[in-house]
């Protein structure tokens, strides 16, 4: 069975050009087999990291009230509260049982509190040092440019999104998960889990793999427009977060998803280096355009 490989980050780190090839090798089989990974010494402090879940904790305690009142408004902007069953990652299937803040950078300048607290603005500029580690990855993998990803993803267009699936009170409906299956829309997605469990990805060969909490890693898959930019040579894998069958349904589930995506005006274009094997699959498209079509079919 196809596993999740574990990749160690501190050695595309060591300046020496060998040892980053030999991972930037490891990272294209990751993304091109599975489009999953497990990064160790990802650069984010486990105390950063349980700081933002002891946030992110607070924040869902708040009362409903009090997170209406940072509700998501719409795709554009797409930040603020989002309640439970307002979103169909599945959109043939009922609402997620989850609940979710959503932060861009410039929003998080600005917030007000209870959600200002300064180590979430610090975790989102440490998701985005990291994202753009694996990009240069990414660049050295596909026989590219060093910075060709970094450049095209300099105006960190990313959302930071804090999950929590709470206890189940009462039975899901038919097919209702906590998050239904799909792909992520951007470039690459940092997934970070408490150990409560549940997510599941698909392989190739259409099975259900466990992708359960590894310590001191980080989860980081592809999204679509890193599909359609590598002409498929990167895929975009299903996921998706079932419902504990055991005593793990009386437990809150949490975790933090930080979806990285390109500027707007960056032109998703079948990249020559990924051509080799067969001619674009997919016609160019802007990055800003995409993301929201994908954003207004899930809500
Ligand atoms: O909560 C998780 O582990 C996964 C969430 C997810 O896949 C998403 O929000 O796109
Ligand atoms: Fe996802």
């Amino acid at each position: 069975m196809l596993k999740i490989p574990i990749i160690d980050l501190a050695i595309f780190r060591k300046s020496d050009i060998k040892s980053q090839q030999a991972i930037a090798k490891e990272i294209y089989d990751a993304c091109h087999k599975i489009g999953f990974m497990y990064l160790r010494n990802s650069g984010i402090s486990k105390d950063l990291i349980a700081q933002v879940f002891s946030h992110s904790k607070s924040l869902f305690n708040l009362s409903l009230a009090a997170k209406q009142k940072l509700a998501w408004k719409n795709e554009l902007s797409n930040i603020g509260y989002v309640g439970i069953e307002r979103e169909r990652l599945d959109p043939n299937q009922p609402g997620d049982l989850k609940e979710a803040f959503n932060f861009n950078k410039a929003e998080l300048l600005t917030l007000q509190p209870p959600a200002n607290e300064p180590e979430i603005f610090v975790f989102y500029q440490a998701c985005t040092e990291l994202a753009n580690k694996i990009l240069q990855a990414f660049a050295l993998a596909l026989e590219l440019p060093e910075y060709f990803f970094t450049i095209r993803h300099n105006q960190q267009n990313h959302t930071l999104r804090l999950l929590h699936y709470p206890p189940l009170q009462t039975p899901p409906k038919p097919g209702q998960v906590r998050a239904g299956e799909h792909s992520d829309y951007g470039s690459i997605t940092l997934l970070f889990q408490d150990n409560v469990g549940g997510l599941e990805v698909q392989t190739t060969a259409g099975e259900w793999i466990a992708a359960p909490t590894i310590p001191d890693t980080v989860i980081v898959n592809t999204g679509d427009l890193m599909q359609r930019w590598t002409n498929d040579v990167f895929c975009s894998t299903k996921h998706r977060v079932m419902i504990p069958h055991d005593q793990q349904l009386e437990r809150s589930r949490y975790s933090i998803a930080f979806f990285c995506h390109p500027n707007d005006d960056t032109e998703i274009a079948c990249l020559e280096t990924c051509q080799k094997e067969r001619a674009p699959i997919y016609p160019p498209i802007l990055a800003g355009e995409y993301l929201l079509s994908r954003l207004q079919a899930t809500y």
